[in-house]
């Protein structure tokens, strides 16, 4: 057997041990135990951890070599529970499009339970009513052309705000910057202000604030063995429970705050009223006693977290990943900027209307979701009836994960996959979209459980490249050799870069271009 992963601690791995040799010694007594299920092929699974064995600090990559040998469609055992990976765009197509119904459910995980209010927000919510309302909601109210249109000022501010910034600078850590404008952005449309730079009466400081989140992203992107291993949840053998039940209350002290400086205003304003942001509509929408499923506190406060955790991380790691890209081939960093300078010119910065003009920088953001998918294995699904494939069987209550990572990177699905080449997606038609429809690029997923927010996302990505792009001439710092530029990676909520990236930005637009009052 080999070593247990980075996730067991000693004392996790003393008890696993015990069980396992019990649990050996059990079913040998009884006898081989007889397999129900036609399972697709997959390593064998241990007693007790399954294949956890075999999972390593990036399960995407340890999923894809086993899938080599396996096939693409491999079963795998978590812990206590089956699973299936799929790391082929036919699989996943079966998944998400064919059977999309079959597999629209969510497992249940502490992380839904304890940090977003029992799974009152979108992402953790099981599939029913509550999540069927949740995602038109979200769909007509939250997300709606009008809305997002309507905000496009915030997003241009805080843009514009973030050059500002990065014209004092020399060397730069990018990371830092992306984070702080995707909050900034996303604290205004939903909360109405900018939380974490103005606490003025919030119950935190800025650092703590920013603690809060950091703890808040992590622990959404633990692998918490009580999720995959029940009877050993009480043990909390990672401390991981007792840190989000720490963190939940914290979050919800400043969620409560927020609630009622929004209220406050509500009761103010009376017949006045007008909603100015997220969280007014969300709390206009609980009001609303016709709704087919009631949307309580709670709710509105898992939705307000959703709505933080999936939009401050996403966008900035994948311009961090196109960063690194760009940095690594200059060939394509000049295309990129030739296209700006052609299209833009030297005298103002890129605003969202000029995006369907930029069809270079599309192809390098399409090329940026390839190899770096955000969320490489998408976010596990469930399946909810016995479903059949292939001659195989797919047990009711299956995890499933789809390796989109893997299949970025398939020499059977793309030419030279290793190859950083936005040219794949010009010419007839642009190639393969983002948007769900083709099984070879997934990075928002597909299907019934789509990212809602998609459209927000895309206009973030190419709003911050193209506008780092174009006002500033870019190289890595020196000393540091393009060729040796590191791309590993490390797992959580979402992939970002194991290391952050630095580099030297020197401002190439007239002063007054970066000059800003941001509220
Ligand atoms: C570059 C930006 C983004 C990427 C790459 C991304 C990617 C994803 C992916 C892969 C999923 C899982 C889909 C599936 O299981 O099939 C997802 C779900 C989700 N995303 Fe995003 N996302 C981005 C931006 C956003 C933004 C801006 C928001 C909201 C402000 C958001 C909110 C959500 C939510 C709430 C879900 C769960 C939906 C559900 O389970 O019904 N995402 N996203």
């Amino acid at each position: 057997m080999e070593p247990l992963p980075p996730w067991a601690s000693s004392s996790l791995a003393a008890v696993l041990a015990t069980a396992l040799l019990l649990v050996t010694v059990l079913r040998r007594r009884r006898g081989a135990a007889t397999r129900k299920y036609n399972l697709p092929p997959g390593p064998r699974p241990w007693p007790v951890i399954g294949n956890l064995d075999l999972i390593g600090p990036l399960p995407h990559h340890s999923a894809r070599k086993l899938s080599a040998r396996h096939g693409p469609l491999m079963s795998l055992r978590l812990g206590s529970f089956p699973a299936v990976v799929a790391s082929s765009p036919d699989t996943a197509r079966f998944f998400l499009k064919t059977r999309d119904l079959a597999f629209v459910d969510r497992p249940r995980t502490a992380a839904g339970r304890y940090t977003t209010y029992k799974c009152s927000g979108l992402f953790h919510s099981p599939y029913g009513a509550y999540w069927r309302q949740g995602r038109k909601l979200w769909q007509a109210e939250l997300f709606n052309a009008r809305r997002l249109a309507s905000l496009e000022h915030v997003r241009g501010e805080e843009v514009r705000s973030m050059l500002s910034d990065l014209r004092a600078a020399a060397a730069v850590a990018l990371r830092e910057r992306l984070f702080m404008v995707n909050l900034n952005v996303i604290s205004r449309m939903v909360l109405g202000r900018k939380y974490i730079v103005d606490g003025a009466g919030s119950p935190f400081t800025p650092e703590e604030f920013r603690w809060l989140i950091d703890e808040h992203f992590f622990l959404n992107g633990v692998l918490n063995i009580g999720d995959v291993i029940p009877w050993l949840s009480w043990l909390d053998p990672q401390g991981y429970v007792k840190r989000m039940k720490r963190s939940a209350k914290m979050f919800d002290r400043f969620l409560e705050h927020v609630l009622d400086e929004h209220n406050e205003r509500r009761r103010r304003e009376g017949e006045e009223f007008v909603a100015m942001d997220m969280v007014d509509v969300l709390l206009e929408l609980a009001d609303d006693p016709n709704r087919e499923v009631p949307i309580h506190r709670d709710g509105v406060k898992g939705f307000t977290l959703d709505l933080i955790g999936g939009g401050t991380d996403t966008s900035a790691v994948t311009v961090e990943w196109a960063m690194s890209e760009l940095l690594r081939n200059p060939d394509v960093l000049a295309k990129a900027t030739e296209e700006l300078d052609r299209v833009i010119g030297r005298d103002r910065l890129v605003a969202e209307e000029d995006i369907p003009n930029l069809p270079y920088m599309e192809a390098v953001v399409k090329e940026t979701m390839r190899l770096h998918p955000v969320a490489p294995l998408l976010t596990p699904r469930l399946s909810r009836e016995d479903v059949s494939v292939g001659g195989y069987d797919i047990p009711a209550g299956t995890r499933v994960l789809i390796n989109i990572w893997a299949i970025g990177r398939d020499p059977a699905v793309w030419e030279a996959p290793m190859e950083f080449r936005p040219e794949r997606f010009l010419g007839g038609g642009g190639g393969a979209d983002v948007k769900g429809q083709d099984f070879e690029l997934l990075p928002f997923g597909s299907g019934r459980r789509i990212c809602p927010g998609i459209g927000l996302g895309l206009k973030m990505v190419h709003m911050i490249l193209a506008n780092l792009l174009h006002a500033f001439a870019w190289r890595l710092p020196d000393g540091v050799a393009a060729e040796e530029l590191s791309m590993e990676e490390t797992f959580g909520l979402t992939v970002p870069r194991r290391v952050p990236l630095e580099a030297v930005a020197e401002p190439k637009l007239p002063a007054h271009l970066y000059a800003v009052a941001v509220p």
